[in-house]
């Protein structure tokens, strides 16, 4: 049910148009994912993947599925090949990585640093990696850059860090902090910043009923005050010349036009930046800012943010505005310092370096892959876990990290155990040995749910593939391969 409260402020905020607002709540749900470019080419992936897609205006790689279809329960989602995506929530990410001609000038030379200060699950974090991916691969950058995953709740954390390894992305720091925290550390630093605020949820509430649940005019007041803080430091951490894309599933405009009102009105140094709208896409309403008080200062650009409504376009509620900081991009501050890495006289040193890890890539990757490994990371150690921080990587002293970057494996004595992160973020050409199996056959299945499978080829460490797509490691030794899929992530089908 929705609440009366509620349905009084959407009608008088919609007028003539609130009877196709509610009619909207009788249309089937719009589901929808994403093709991950990380893990090859999306349009191939189009043709394999088992599930008839169309495209979602705004979003590249987003396709819409039909509502019979259960893509997260098929051995594709295991591999990365997609993420579950509600369609309306991809459009921000389109805007933040818009090749917008301030960054591309300036940062052409400088590296790309990418914070998503509110990410879990990872929706968007995974969907800005894909498309650093695309940039650094098409040559438009001379660097992968940089991308910080921060979620201040610790649960969910561990969630966007599965996320992110799922994904296969080799590029990103994911840390648990509040963005106070953060703001203490990174001053003036990154490019780009998503601020894909907690909000009262209740352009999800065909989704999701514990949002409408939990419901309440004092809750939105709530939600708007903590977005002004958390705004606030992300304004303090974005370089000059970057930009911030602001987003909610929401339409109460305290926390929309209202927050981005405020906003403006507390840094001068801000402006709201004009963006094309695909088609369906509204413009937010400069005086709705004030909806509630009915007095205040409006500001006319404010009618260049974007809304998102279901009576206009296949989707969710949501609201997004694209904001630009005054200056020119420069090399960013950061009170840590750059990650220094192993030092140089452990690196040969058995137990303390990287010899394990060596001793495995001789073995099992493609010389290429390891050189293309060192040239964009720096290898960190953290009790046994080695990781590859990404070059340019800030020192993580003091901050709550889960993942510093690629995590490569546990170092055992005399030997390296591989990671499930490694064996998602490498392709097939990339490694000597790998077991090719159909994704929509029985032995995929039984391996991620932990099996073992025959198989004839060399002693060693193989990359499971389904479809031609990495899923994990095995190791094979006497025809049987040994399963080495993560207890946690097995699945019973
Ligand atoms: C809308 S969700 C993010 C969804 C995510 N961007 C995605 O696309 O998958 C907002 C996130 O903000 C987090 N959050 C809650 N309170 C916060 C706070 N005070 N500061 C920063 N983040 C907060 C929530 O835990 C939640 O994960």
């Amino acid at each position: 049910m929705l609440p009366q409260a509620f349905l009084n402020r959407m009608e008088s905020m919609l007028g003539n148009e609130y009877p196709a607002f509610l009619e909207s709540y009788d249309k089937d749900k719009y589901q929808a994912l994403r093709l991950n470019s990380i893990k090859g080419d999306t349009a191939q992936m189009k043709e394999k993947v088992p599930f008839s897609l169309q495209p979602v205006a705004w979003a590249k790689d987003g396709f819409y599925y039909e509502k019979d279809d259960t893509p997260g329960k098929h051995p594709l989602h295991e591999a990365g090949v997609y993420y579950i995506q509600e369609p309306s929530a991809m459009a921000p990410v389109s805007y933040l990585m818009e090749d917008y001609d301030v960054v591309q000038k300036e940062a052409a030379d400088c590296q790309e640093r990418i914070l998503d200060l509110c990410a879990a699950p990872g929706g968007k974090s995974t969907q800005i990696a894909a498309r650093m991916h695309e940039m650094y691969t098409s040559g438009k950058w001379k660097e992968q850059g940089l991308l910080i995953c921060n979620e201040i709740h610790p649960a969910r954390a561990k969630i966007l860090s599965e996320n992110v390894e799922r994904m296969g992305i080799a590029n990103a720091m994911v840390t648990n902090e509040s963005p106070q925290r953060l703001a203490e550390v990174f001053e003036d630093y990154f490019t780009r910043i998503l601020v894909d605020a907690p909000c009262s949820g209740e352009g999800m509430f065909r989704k999701n009923e514990a949002a409408c649940e939990e419901w309440s005019p004092e809750n939105v007041s709530l939600c708007a005050e903590r977005q002004d803080g958390i705004l606030d430091c992300a304004a303090s951490m974005l370089a000059p010349g970057g930009r911030i894309v602001y987003s909610t599933c929401t339409f109460a405009p305290a926390e929309n036009e209202g927050s981005m009102t405020r906003f403006l009105l507390r840094h001068p140094e801000f402006r709201i930046v004009e963006v094309k709208k695909a088609d369906g896409m509204s413009a937010g309403v400069p005086e709705w800012a004030y909806f509630r008080e009915k007095m205040g200062q409006v500001l006319p650009e404010i009618a260049q943010t974007i809304r998102l409504w279901p009576q206009h376009l296949n989707g969710e509620g949501h609201y997004l505005a694209v904001l630009e900081k005054e200056g020119t991009l420069r090399q960013g501050y950061c009170r840590n310092g750059e990650e220094k890495g192993i030092p140089a006289k452990d690196l040969k040193v058995p137990g303390k370096g990287i010899v394990e890890f060596l001793d495995f890539a001789k073995d099992t990757l493609d010389p290429q892959t390891l050189a293309g490994l060192e040239k964009n990371g720096t290898y960190v150690k953290f009790g046994d876990q080695l990781y590859l921080a990404p070059k340019g990587m800030p020192s993580v002293k003091g901050l709550k990290v889960l993942r510093p970057g690629l995590h490569l494996g546990t170092v055992k004595k005399n030997r390296m155990e591989p990671s499930h992160a490694l064996a998602l973020a490498l392709k097939k050409e990339q490694v000597r040995y790998t077991a090719d199996l159909a994704s929509d056959g029985e032995v995929i299945r039984g391996y991620l749910n932990g099996g073992t499978f025959s198989y004839e080829g060399e002693k060693g460490w193989y990359l499971i593939m389904a479809d031609g797509f990495s899923s994990g490691w095995g190791k094979l030794a006497g025809g049987i391969m040994k399963n080495h899929y993560p207890k946690g992530l097995r699945k019973m089908w």
